[in-house]
This record gives C-alpha cells, structure tokens and sequence, in this order.
C-alpha cells in the first residue's frame, strides 16, 4: 500500500462519499502535537498547506476606519480559497471542540447559558510559558516552575503547531503579539455568537485581536457601543461585513472598547450552510484571563470530535 494518500482520504475515512477531489497529498506520518492536556494527538499541517503558509496574507490589508473609534484591518483574504476549504476541513477534523454551559444570575433568578456553538481554546497569559518540552509552566520573570495553585481551575494547553503557524503568521502580517487562540464552529445557521465586546481588562487597554473565517460565508454585524445620556451620534452606522472563507479582520486601537460584534443566526433555506470555524488571536496579560478563557471555551463538559462519516461532532469517547 502506497504511503502517500490524497488529502480526501485523509479527511475521508469512507470512500465511498464523494468528497472534495483535491490532488494534494500528505503523508501518513504526518507528525502530530502532543500534550498531557490534549485528548487527543493534533496533526501538524499537511505539507500542502504548510508550505502555502509563507505567502499569506493573499492581498494586503484594508483599513476600515471611517467611523467614530472604528479601527479595522481587513485582509480579502488572508488564506487563498483552496488552501481555506483544506485548512477548514483540517481543523474540523482534527480540534477537541465542547460545547460549553454555564449559570448566568441576572436581577437576582439564576438561569443555564448553552454556548450556541463549538468552542475550543489554546494558550497561556504574558506573566507565564511553557517549557521548551510543555511539561512545565514557568513564571515568565523569573522563568522559576508557577506553583500548581496559580493555574488551579483549568489546566492551560499550548496551542498546537498547526495553530501556532498560522499564529507565527498572523504576527508577522500585522506586527502584534498574541498568546491565546480561540476557534468557534458554527454548525449551521442556528449557531451564533450575540452582539459583545472583547474588551476584558485582562486584554489590557485597545487590544488587537485578529479574526478568522472558514467555510461557510456569514455576516459579521458591528455596532456602536450606546452612548451615555444620549442616543449615538448619526455619524456612527450599523456595519455589516459578509465574511467569507479565508478573510481575516484585524480588530484594533479603540474598537472593543466602543464597538459590539455579532454574527445573528440564519434561518430558513439559509440555516444549513455546511458549517463555519472562526479563529480569534488575542493576547492576555494576567492569570485570570487564562482562567476566564478556559471556562467559557473548554469548561467540564463532554469533548466532541468530528465524525467524517455522520458527518457531525459527537461526543468523543477514548
Ligand atoms: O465568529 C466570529 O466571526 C466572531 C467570534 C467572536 O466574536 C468571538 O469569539 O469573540
Ligand atoms: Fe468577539
């Protein structure tokens, strides 16, 4: 047997689907990242995306920044379409996604949040590093091992290599930092993330925060924060971006901290639209960050894992 398989075959444990037909191929020892926190080993990119890597951004960036405290950079895109349908197909197929639940108490009654999406997140706050080997976690001053209690809750996993490299890249496109990556996946339609803001302390004042789309095209709808007092000047317009495989918007300066962001649900002939990953760099500063970032995206639920052949996440068993 040949050790070269087509990418399809890789992604495809069925063969008899029709699939995506891509002349691509990878090797079957394509080497995988490991960790004690990892459910699971997490394949390295394929070479035929690795090796694509270099070339990103596609086009240059295009400031947005035309309306009251509005600082966008929007790549159209970063990632070339073919190597976006692989790479969104990779990462499906390969990332520990959960489907976090939470207590809300608001006006004194309690009530249980369904994060309407998969989420997964990877990544440690500045005042502390992994080890060269990942064992260890060192106090970034003084590079002494941080005592067991300092991350208590959650245990913090580095981001896989396949994430770091497009991490790596997305630095060198917009010449920010960054130490977490979060990754959403909308399903269909019916998942969606409601209108917020990224502007927790731990991020520091005008965080960057730089946004990836795979797959499924959906609108991105920003806001003006509501003024005090007052009802939001004319000038500040409703902004609707429809983002598509690939693209990236680089949020930054003032934006979270007067801007709302969401992405609505769709519905009707609209809601099955084969799925979205969304891909956020972000940079925390302090511990509690950390902490805040794995109990929203990871939490104490079940891990999913795709399943290529139902074709859906379901519940990944060891
Ligand atoms: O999916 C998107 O494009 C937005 C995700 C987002 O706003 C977030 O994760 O904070
Ligand atoms: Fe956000």
């Amino acid at each position: 047997m040949s050790k070269k398989r087509t990418i399809d075959s890789f992604f495809a444990s069925n063969s008899n689907t029709k699939k995506q037909k891509t002349e691509d191929v990878i090797d079957e020892k394509t080497p995988s990242s490991t960790h004690a926190t990892y459910p699971f080993p997490i394949p390295e990119l394929p070479p035929s995306l690795s090796q694509e890597l270099s070339s990103w951004p596609a086009v240059p960036g295009r400031v947005i920044n035309d309306q009251p405290d509005l600082d966008l950079l929007y790549f159209e895109p970063f990632i070339p379409s073919y190597a976006a349908k692989d790479l969104f197909r990779f990462l499906r197929s390969q990332l520990p996604f959960y489907r976090v639940e939470y207590k809300i108490k608001r006006g004194g009654t309690e009530s249980q949040i369904r994060t309407p999406r998969y989420t997964t997140v990877f990544g440690l706050d500045a005042t502390s590093l992994f080890s060269p080997s990942g064992a260890t976690i060192l106090d970034a001053k003084t590079n002494n091992p941080v005592p067991a209690s300092a991350y208590a809750r959650y245990q913090p996993r580095p981001l896989p290599k396949c994430l770091d490299d497009l991490r790596l890249s997305t630095e060198a496109a917009t010449g920010c930092r960054f130490n977490f990556c979060l990754v959403n996946y909308y399903s269909s339609g019916a998942d969606s993330i409601s209108f917020h803001s990224d502007d927790e302390r731990f991020l520091g004042p005008e965080p960057a925060i730089a946004s990836f789309s795979l797959g499924a095209k959906r609108d991105f709808y920003m806001k003006h924060k509501p003024f005090v007092g007052g009802p939001d000047p004319p000038e500040a317009k409703q902004l609707k971006l429809p983002l598509a495989s690939g693209d990236m918007v680089l949020m930054r300066g003032r934006t979270q901290a007067n801007w709302l962001h969401s992405i609505p649900k769709r519905t009707g002939r609209n809601e099955r639209d084969g799925g979205r990953i969304n891909i956020t760099f972000r940079r925390a500063m302090v511990k509690g960050g950390t902490d805040n970032y794995y109990n929203y995206n990871v939490g104490n639920g079940p891990v999913y894992k795709w399943d290529s052949d139902a074709e859906e996440m379901r519940v990944w068993k060891p």
